[in-house]
């Protein structure tokens, strides 16, 4: 060793094996976002209409609104402009990171759930896709005219609380919304109910302009302020709904079904009801305007 030239000392290499990296990258199989049943092409159910479609088929025509996930769409299908749906795409993790997969899932057990019994005030689940380029599910189901923010919304800029009572008993009215078949958290959904019909009476959300940790200490001490145009029997259920203490809230969706001021409400909306919403309809602004 002593002996060795300057040029020998050069040529020593040093060789170094990274064996379970190496190895790791060959052997790790591509990431999947499949869902179990979801494929990149389903058969749509529209109307008694049967249509295989896939992603490529959908043309993307205006927004409908955005929420948590993204845009949620109002589409046509290529060669078929009769077609109109709204669908809503949620981005899939590979499975070994499955929060979002679990949050994509749950919806669409609930569209699911809730929107294949053919129920004449329900949005209609027509068909579940991948998008296997972007990763994404695709829920398609049926454009509503308006979804609740923008009706309330344009309510209370309308100033027009005629009908406020009835719409609040038929959004606490809807059993089928209830068969969703999920098993635990339904004390937390009394809740969510709660702050849902509180967001419409006043045309806010209870908590809009709190911070995460203003919220915390607020909710605590809080007391929903329901507005006199509400009757006593909705402000009781709501104040049932919103008890900070969840053994005091209503424990079953049919405790709140068997509550005279839901249960008496008639399946077929009344004539004063039909024409409120219609014309609070026709007031609701461009999206882009909110
Ligand atoms: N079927 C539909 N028809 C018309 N508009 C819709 C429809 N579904 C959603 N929208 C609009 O898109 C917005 C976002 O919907 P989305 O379901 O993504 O939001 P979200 O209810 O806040 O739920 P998430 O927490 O999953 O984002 C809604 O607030 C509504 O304005």
């Amino acid at each position: 060793m002593a002996n060795r030239s300057k040029k020998d000392k050069k040529r020593a290499h040093v060789r170094i094996f990274f064996p379970n990296l190496t190895e790791s990258a060959e052997d790790t199989p591509p990431p999947s976002y499949e869902m179990p049943d979801v494929k990149d092409e389903a058969v749509l159910n529209y109307n008694g209409q049967q249509l295989t479609i896939n992603v490529q088929m959908l043309n993307d025509l205006e927004r409908l609104g955005t929420g948590c996930f993204g845009n949620v769409m109002l589409v046509d299908v290529v060669d078929h402009p009769e077609i109109k749906m709204a669908i809503k795409r949620m981005t899939l993790q590979p499975k070994d990171d499955s929060n979002n997969d679990f949050t994509a899932d749950t919806d669409l057990k609930t569209i699911r759930a809730v929107g294949s019994q053919d129920h004449p005030y329900i949005i209609k689940f027509y068909a579940a896709l991948i998008d296997t380029r972007d990763s994404q599910l695709v829920i398609c189901m049926e454009a509503m005219d308006a979804s609740m923010d923008r009706f309330y919304k344009a309510m209370h800029l309308a100033k027009k609380f005629d009908q406020l009572d009835p719409l609040l008993r038929r959004v606490s009215n809807n059993p089928e919304r209830f068969k969703t078949g999920a098993p635990y958290g339904i004390r937390s959904d009394m809740w969510a109910l709660g702050i849902s019909l509180v967001e419409i009476a006043t045309g806010i959300h209870p908590f809009e302009r709190l911070q995460q940790f203003e919220l915390m200490i607020k909710i605590e001490t809080w007391v929903p302020e329901i507005p006199n145009i509400i009757s006593n029997q909705m402000s009781e259920l709501i104040l049932n709904l919103l008890k900070t203490d969840l053994n005091q809230r209503p424990s079953s969706y049919d405790e709140i079904l068997e509550m005279p001021v839901v249960k008496n409400v008639p399946q077929e909306p009344s004539k004063q009801e039909v024409d409120f919403v219609t014309s609070i309809l026709q007031k609701i602004p461009p999206l882009d305007d909110f």
